[in-house]
């Protein structure tokens, strides 16, 4: 029998079904641990969140999709994300001129479907093997400086794009959007790919004294906050010799924060302007965004990963989220801790569990350790540090 620990991990990325299970099917049997993502979004969680050897990724894993284009802009995600990681590419019909776009972009190589079996496992073992050889260290938290950033929706898809393409050069940046939407997350990914290898400074203008000396990445939050003398001091500062790159953040729209800062430091601060919508305006992003929480939760606390059945999701999809995603983050952590029956999802879009009691919160836990213990009484008493008599006292008292 292989050992688990020395089977290496392949993340097939595709959404046909057929083509995931008959995948997993040759690649088990040959030895592989095979993990499943079927968009974009799937796949950066399952790269983020466990280690992976190897990624084979279909070209237009995007129902419909012909050009690849949705492939190759993943392909440059995972890329951002885990610097060494080989990634195959698989095509279909799209062919070759996409296989060599993506060998151009630093796929490691690729294969035409229908792939031939003995030869797919081949190149896989190449792969790894010429990876293993190659392997230098990578630099230290070069896996982690980029964050993961889901985004799904057009609304998102179109200011991220924005944000790459102005990331490795040195111009300031305005990111405006609700709290929580967000914006220090994405800073963190421009500083990530802007090549400054210093790691960017965390200002928040509230209760900020004096400027920090250094001219590397400032990620200046609510910077309506700066006192005037502070205003003044960073427009000296960007107006004079090796000025530090500013990504100022701001809950305020644009026309507020013009009112608020002097035009000398507004005009330099807001040449990029890439405002991130509530969560609400883009209610597609919520599967996906409650989809990685759950998975990354799970992992985090080492408990199972609930499942959110088509009823659940209407209903995320209808709260108010007035701390948008940090909220949705919060309620993942808490559908994973506490187990789906606190979800905070209730029908009528209410935040019926937000605050449960001692009570229900009990309730909860021993409802999720029963389940997951197929309602073993003993393992799940285990599970809980109480002895039998007192599991079953409290079941009684649940009406469990
Ligand atoms: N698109 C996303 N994908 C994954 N995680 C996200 C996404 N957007 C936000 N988050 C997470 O939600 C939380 C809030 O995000 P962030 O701190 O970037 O928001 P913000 O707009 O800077 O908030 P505030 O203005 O209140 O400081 C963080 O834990 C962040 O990692």
């Amino acid at each position: 029998m292989t050992d688990p620990a020395s089977q290496p991990t392949v993340l097939f990325v595709d959404d046909d079904a057929d083509i995931q299970s008959a995948a997993r099917l040759l690649l088990t049997r040959r030895g592989f641990r095979v993990l499943a993502a079927h968009n974009a979004a799937e796949a950066l969680t399952r790269v983020a969140a466990a280690p992976i050897d190897l990624v084979l990724l279909d070209l237009n894993y995007a129902p419909g999709a012909t050009t690849g284009a949705e492939g190759l802009a993943l392909l440059r995600d995972l890329h951002a994300l885990r610097p060494a990681l080989p990634v195959i590419v698989v095509t279909g019909h799209s062919g070759v001129a996409i296989a060599v776009a993506a060998m151009r972009e630093g796929a490691t190589d690729f294969v035409m479907k229908p792939w031939h079996n003995e030869r797919l496992v081949t190149l896989l073992h190449d792969t790894l093997d010429r990876q293993r050889r190659e392997a230098r260290p990578e630099a230290p938290g070069a896996e982690t400086d980029e964050p993961v950033l889901i985004a799904v929706s057009e609304q998102m898809r179109a200011p991220i794009a924005l944000a790459d393409r102005v990331a490795p050069t040195r111009a300031h940046m305005l990111l405006s959007g609700p709290p929580g939407s967000g914006k220090t997350l994405l800073a963190r990914r421009i500083h990530a790919r802007s090549g400054d290898a210093q790691p960017p400074l965390l200002l928040d203008a509230d209760g900020l004294s004096a400027l920090p000396p250094g001219h590397g990445t400032w990620v200046l939050r609510g910077i309506e906050a700066l006192t005037s003398p502070l205003q003044r001091a960073l427009a000296d500062r960007l107006d004079g010799t090796a000025p530090p790159r500013v990504l100022a953040l701001s809950a305020l729209g644009p026309e507020e924060l013009a009112a608020r800062l002097p035009p000398r430091l507004w005009l330099p601060i807001e040449a990029v302007r890439i405002s991130l919508p509530p969560l609400t305006e883009r209610p597609d992003d919520i599967p996906a965004l409650a989809a990685h929480f759950l998975h990354y939760f799970a992992i985090r606390h080492g408990l199972a990963e609930p499942a959110l059945d088509a009823a659940s999701l209407d209903a995320l999809r209808l709260r108010p989220w007035p701390q948008n995603v940090r909220e949705l983050r919060a309620a993942m952590e808490r559908m994973v801790v506490l187990g789906d029956v606190t979800s905070p999802v209730s029908t009528d879009g209410e935040r019926a569990h937000d605050n449960p009691t001692l009570a229900q919160s009990e309730q909860a836990l021993i409802e999720a350790a029963l389940r997951r213990h197929g309602f073993n009484v003993s393992h799940a008493a285990r599970d809980l540090g109480l002895t039998r008599p007192a599991l079953y006292r409290r079941m009684a008292r649940y009406g469990l």
